[in-house]
């Protein structure tokens, strides 16, 4: 099977290298072409634009960041929606809000195309060795052809129906994620600052009812300050912010995703942006008498 892959940052690279360790014929595009280039040596193709990498594959798959760079790579000159047509799948499993992955879907399908959301959930390590959660949603066709991709990518995938629902429980999810992040955070520095020894913290927790992987794969490396990027920051403040904006839309109070996202705000106002979204850590140790 080819499949175009448009995007080449932690997600894309480990994602497109999963696909192509497991006999998938791949033609890679990143804005930085360069960074194609690894992907060469394990036998990718490049597309020199979004459109020729559509032109030439039935099935592209995007991993961009944010709302502004999913929309320019679909609508931007030499972009995606030059080449797309009948016959074409689009799959954008960008972590995006429903008003943006609607655009996208409206323009793919108004020329014939086919379109999926299917953001997922897991990071860097997930997506190395094919354990991610994909939360598709769109043409249910597409979807069905997509199954032998998304059983590389992913350990399960869900089908939630119409566009937008996808982007949303990515962003509910995020959303919590990105609360139980800060919650965490002030329990070490408490546990710490009030004479225990976090580590012992860490032991506890682990056995307890709120045990998760999060806790167990990010304190230790959060108690060193070392926060070498798997989920980078501004990735977590700019899903807090979307997430927050399907608040307001639905009238949904939500004090404590707004806290959590101001730590996340001024981790990036300190230039953290670019480290993991565990080095909010450093914002909440520096709250002193
Ligand atoms: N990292 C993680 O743990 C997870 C991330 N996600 C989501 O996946 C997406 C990708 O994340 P991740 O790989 O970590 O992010 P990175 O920051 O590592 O990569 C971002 C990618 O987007 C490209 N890009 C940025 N702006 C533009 C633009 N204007 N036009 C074209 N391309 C652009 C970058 O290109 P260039 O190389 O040129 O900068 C790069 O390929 C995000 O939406 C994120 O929220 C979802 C689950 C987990
Ligand atoms: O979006 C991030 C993740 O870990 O999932």
């Amino acid at each position: 099977m080819e499949v175009g892959f448009l995007g080449l940052g932690i997600m894309g690279k480990a994602m497109s290298m999963n696909l192509l360790k497991n006999g998938f014929k791949v033609t890679v595009w990143n804005r930085t072409l360069s960074k194609c280039n690894e992907l060469v040596e394990f036998g990718a193709s490049i597309g020199e634009t979004p459109a020729q990498v559509v032109k030439k594959c039935k099935l592209t798959i995007a991993m961009l960041s944010d709302p502004a760079a999913a929309l320019s790579v679909v609508f931007d000159k030499d972009g995606v929606l030059e080449q797309t047509g009948s016959g074409k799948g689009y799959i954008d499993m960008s972590t995006v809000d429903p008003e943006t992955s609607s655009k996208i879907c409206q323009a793919i399908t108004s020329k014939g195309g086919a379109f999926l959301e299917a953001p997922v959930s897991g990071s860097k390590q997930p997506a190395e060795t094919g354990q991610l959660v994909i939360l598709a949603a769109g043409d249910k066709g597409l979807y069905e052809e997509s199954i032998p991709a998304f059983d590389v990518l992913g350990k399960k995938s869900f089908f939630l129906g119409q566009v937008g629902n996808g982007a949303k429980m990515k962003l509910v999810i995020n959303m919590i994620m990105g609360s139980v992040m800060n919650a965490f955070s002030e329990g070490l520095v408490l546990s710490e600052r009030s004479g225990l020894n976090p580590h012992d913290l860490l032991d506890v927790l682990d056995l307890g009812a709120i045990a998760n992987p999060m806790f167990k794969g990010k304190g230790p490396a959060m108690l060193k300050s070392n926060y070498s990027p798997a989920f980078p920051l501004k990735h977590q403040q700019k899903d807090m912010r979307l997430a927050l904006a399907l608040g307001d839309e639905n009238a949904v109070s939500m004090p404590v995703a707004a806290a959590a996202n101001e730590s996340f705000k001024k981790a990036r106002s300190m230039g953290l942006g670019d480290l993991d979204f565990s080095a909010v850590h450093e914002i909440l140790k520096m709250t002193k008498d």
